[in-house]
């Protein structure tokens, strides 16, 4: 960012200066606006204070490894009632994937997809050797060996000289890629470690410690990039602001900073409190061969995202739960970040969404 640069301290590439915490500038005040009077009066409870704010880095570099393994809490949705979803799944189809070498020394394939739906880029971020896409691997009428390389559909490495995108030479174990062969991971794959990401560009990009989106983000990298780690999808959906867009998520950050907390703030607005969907995540992880009985390890501490995710038909099953707890926690406040806006943010999660945070 070089305007940025005479402003700022010398930057690491996606990294942000720490800034000191900032005073309360989204103080609650009195207000019609405020629907909630209690609640948004109180002071928030300690256990939400996070002290310390780490602005949003690059994938890996911002978490400690606090706990050694993933700690997962088994799911079972069977009892549950299903949630209203749409009775068929979009079609997705994965135009073009690419390597992305991280400062981490970790490596992902960026896999984006089209769909019937809408027309934006939704992202399926894979770690691990063992994931592939059935749409992107299926051949297109007339390619080339070097259209298919271009579009991402080849195994092993890519490397000057390389002419079979199914073929690589220089690979230690070469193998063909069957182009109608399952996706799905090989013998002794456990289930995938998943996380369903939706874009916000202010705590992604942005630096904002309004909302905790961009330490998740690092954190679910972290994760499926640990070397114990099997395979891992982060799928990216285009649904900012929960599915208001960013133009509208900036009014709910205005009635927010008016005395409004962020769900009071989309009713105001006449949005639903969570305009969100994950047909387009169910798809594009079928296609990713993540569906079956193998089923997915889901990152989140969301109650409607575990069962939406599994589809209509439980095309996906999840079969573990692995929360999401903020870093300020995990870390005793050394880590993590630290505003008065989070404090709300993740009070209205637990108390209005049923986000399953202690
Ligand atoms: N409308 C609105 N959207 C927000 C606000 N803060 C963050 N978001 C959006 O919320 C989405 C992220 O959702 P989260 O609630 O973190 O994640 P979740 O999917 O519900 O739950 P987890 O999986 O447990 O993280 C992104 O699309 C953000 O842009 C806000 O104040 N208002």
């Amino acid at each position: 960012m070089p305007g940025l640069t005479g402003a700022m301290p010398e930057l690491p590439s996606h990294a942000s200066p720490n800034y000191p915490p900032r005073p309360s500038s989204a103080r609650r005040v009195s207000s019609e606006l405020d629907l909630n009077h209690v609640e948004a009066q109180s002071p928030p409870p300690p256990i939400l204070v996070s002290p310390a704010f780490t602005p949003p880095s690059t994938p890996g570099t911002a978490t400690p490894p606090i706990h050694k393994g993933i700690r997962s809490i088994p799911v079972d949705t069977t009892s549950q009632k299903p949630p209203k979803l749409l009775d068929q799944l979009p079609q997705v189809d994965c135009v073009v994937r690419a390597r992305i070498p991280t400062v981490t020394g970790a490596e992902m394939f960026l896999h984006l997809y089209q769909n019937n739906v809408d027309n934006k880029e939704h992202l399926a971020i894979v770690f691990g050797p063992n994931i592939r896409s059935k749409s992107l691997d299926a051949p297109r009428p007339g390619e080339t060996e070097l259209d298919r390389m271009i579009r991402g559909a080849y195994t092993g490495r890519l490397h000057p000289g390389r002419t079979s995108s199914r073929v690589d030479p220089q690979s230690s174990s070469p193998h063909n890629t069957s182009t109608t062969q399952s996706s799905t991971a090989g013998p002794g794959h456990s289930s995938p470690l998943v996380r369903i990401h939706s874009e916000c560009y202010t705590g992604e990009t942005a630096w904002s410690a309004r909302c905790d989106c961009g330490e998740q983000l690092d954190e679910a990298a972290r994760l499926m990039s640990l070397p114990s780690s099997q395979d891992g999808v982060i799928v990216y959906l285009r649904q900012e602001g929960r599915g208001i867009g960013l133009g509208e998520k900036l009014k709910a950050y205005n009635l927010q900073d008016l005395g409004s907390d962020t769900v009071e703030a989309n009713l105001l607005l006449r949005h639903p409190a969570d305009a969100r969907s994950y047909g387009l995540a169910t798809a594009m992880l079928l296609d990713l061969g993540c569906g079956g009985d193998a089923g997915i390890r889901l990152l989140t501490n969301n109650p409607d995202k575990v069962r939406a995710v599994e589809g209509p038909n439980r095309e996906v099953i999840v079969k573990e739960r692995v929360p999401m707890i903020p870093l300020a926690w995990k870390s005793g406040g050394k880590r993590g970040i630290h505003s008065v806006e989070i404090e709300g943010y993740l009070r209205a999660k637990i108390g209005k969404m049923g986000h399953m945070l202690e």
